[in-house]
């Protein structure tokens, strides 16, 4: 099944062309399995296990890919060191498993990853692929008017490189199932992954990537089926877990739970029903006291604020003020964050609200 002599044994099958790929899955539609996807870029943690433990537990085969996406790399950002574990990445996913009880059958069954697509750069671009947009060429996907903020707002160009990879793993998945036949019609015609899993820690990401099944009037995943997942946390400091956490001297990771303390601090600033300019300043008074901390100990560490942000994540336009009710029945507020520890970006947010109206 594995298309590329240099790629590691695995007991997974592995495909690297889209052909092949779409062989594969054309025989589990014809089995009539259910499919869950899970998108990385590989140095794979435990967040990204628990994105496919969810699979695991909600559908009969599970596919994951691994691909560094050059669209969604700045030509300033860290594209050529990104961290590229492949070897550890398939020892941990074939190190996860899970009984499920099937109940048309008598035993309780195991389920593991099923395969791994691992695309390389031509596959996915075609027409080749520049970092700099103005030199692009070829089919790209935008979501206008929800990639500006937050995150859009450092990385202007992010969002179009993820959505159009998105869009491209979602159809590089895609089986021409007969949209007449039973069981195709109920999983939304069996052209794309039947669900489709996502981070909270990216959770502007995972939004938008709803936004645009919505919006495009994909049918698999169709929104409903595209599920955001819990941020998964270093137990010990509450630290968002974050492939690029490798980055991290050993001074940067005493102060990178700095982050989630500072959100903390915002939302506690906000139940006190603070404005957004207060719930920021109390989250730039923890990273400023951290910062003192880490210099009078003698930390050889920079730490330096991007953002902390309060928006509406139905459109995520900025929330000023409490006149922003929760619990109204309207979509809940994220408190999100960017921080710089050296030359390492981290990430995370908080929801305010009803966690439920977007975790599922
Ligand atoms: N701590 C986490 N908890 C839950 N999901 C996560 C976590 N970290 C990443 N994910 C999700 O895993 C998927 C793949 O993410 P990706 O491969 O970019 O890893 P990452 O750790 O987010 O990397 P990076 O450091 O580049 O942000 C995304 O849907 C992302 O939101
Ligand atoms: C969704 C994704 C795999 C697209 O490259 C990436 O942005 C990520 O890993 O979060
Ligand atoms: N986890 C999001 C991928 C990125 O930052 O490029």
């Amino acid at each position: 099944m594995s298309t590329q002599a240099k790629l590691p044994p695995s007991s997974i099958p592995l495909f690297t062309t889209v052909s092949s790929f779409r062989e594969w899955r054309r025989k589990v539609y014809d089995e009539r399995k259910s499919v869950g996807f899970v998108a990385t870029m590989g140095a794979l943690h435990e967040g990204h296990l628990s994105l496919v433990r969810k699979s695991l537990a909600e559908n009969d085969l599970t596919v994951m890919s691994i691909f560094v996406n050059p669209a969604q790399f700045a030509p300033h950002e860290d594209l050529a060191t990104y961290p590229r574990t492949l070897p550890g990445d398939l020892e941990l996913l074939t190190a996860e498993s899970m009984m499920v009880v099937n109940p048309s059958a008598s035993e309780p069954i195991t389920r593991k990853a099923s395969a791994v697509f691992l695309p390389t750069v031509s596959e996915m671009y075609p027409s080749g692929i520049s970092q700099d947009t103005s030199a692009q060429k070829g089919a790209f996907v935008e979501v206008k008017g929800y990639g500006h903020q937050m995150e859009g707002q450092s990385r202007p160009t992010f969002f179009r490189g993820v959505a159009t990879i998105v869009t491209k793993l979602f159809n590089a998945i895609e089986v021409s199932g007969a949209l007449s036949d039973p069981f195709s019609r109920s999983h939304g015609g069996a052209r794309q992954p039947t669900n489709a899993y996502f981070g909270q820690k990216d959770i502007q990401q995972a939004l938008l990537l709803r936004r645009m099944c919505k919006d495009l009037l994909l049918s698999h995943p169709d929104p409903s089926h595209v599920h955001i997942v819990p941020t998964a946390r270093d137990p010990t400091n509450g630290l968002a877990l974050s492939s690029r956490n490798a980055y991290l001297t050993s001074d940067g990771k005493k102060v990178a739970p700095t982050l989630k303390e500072a959100l903390t601090a915002a939302e506690s600033a906000w139940n006190e029903g603070l404005t957004k300019r207060e719930c920021v300043l109390r989250a730039e008074q923890v990273i400023d006291a951290k910062r003192t901390q880490a210099r009078s100990e003698g930390l050889e560490v920079e730490m330096r604020l991007d953002y902390v942000q309060l928006n509406d994540s139905g459109t995520f336009e900025v929330v000023e003020d409490q006149s922003r009710r929760l619990g109204d029945g309207s979509d809940p507020v994220i408190l999100s964050g960017a921080l710089w520890v050296d030359k390492t970006r981290l990430i995370d947010n908080i929801i305010l609200g009803d966690q439920s109206r977007i975790l599922a």
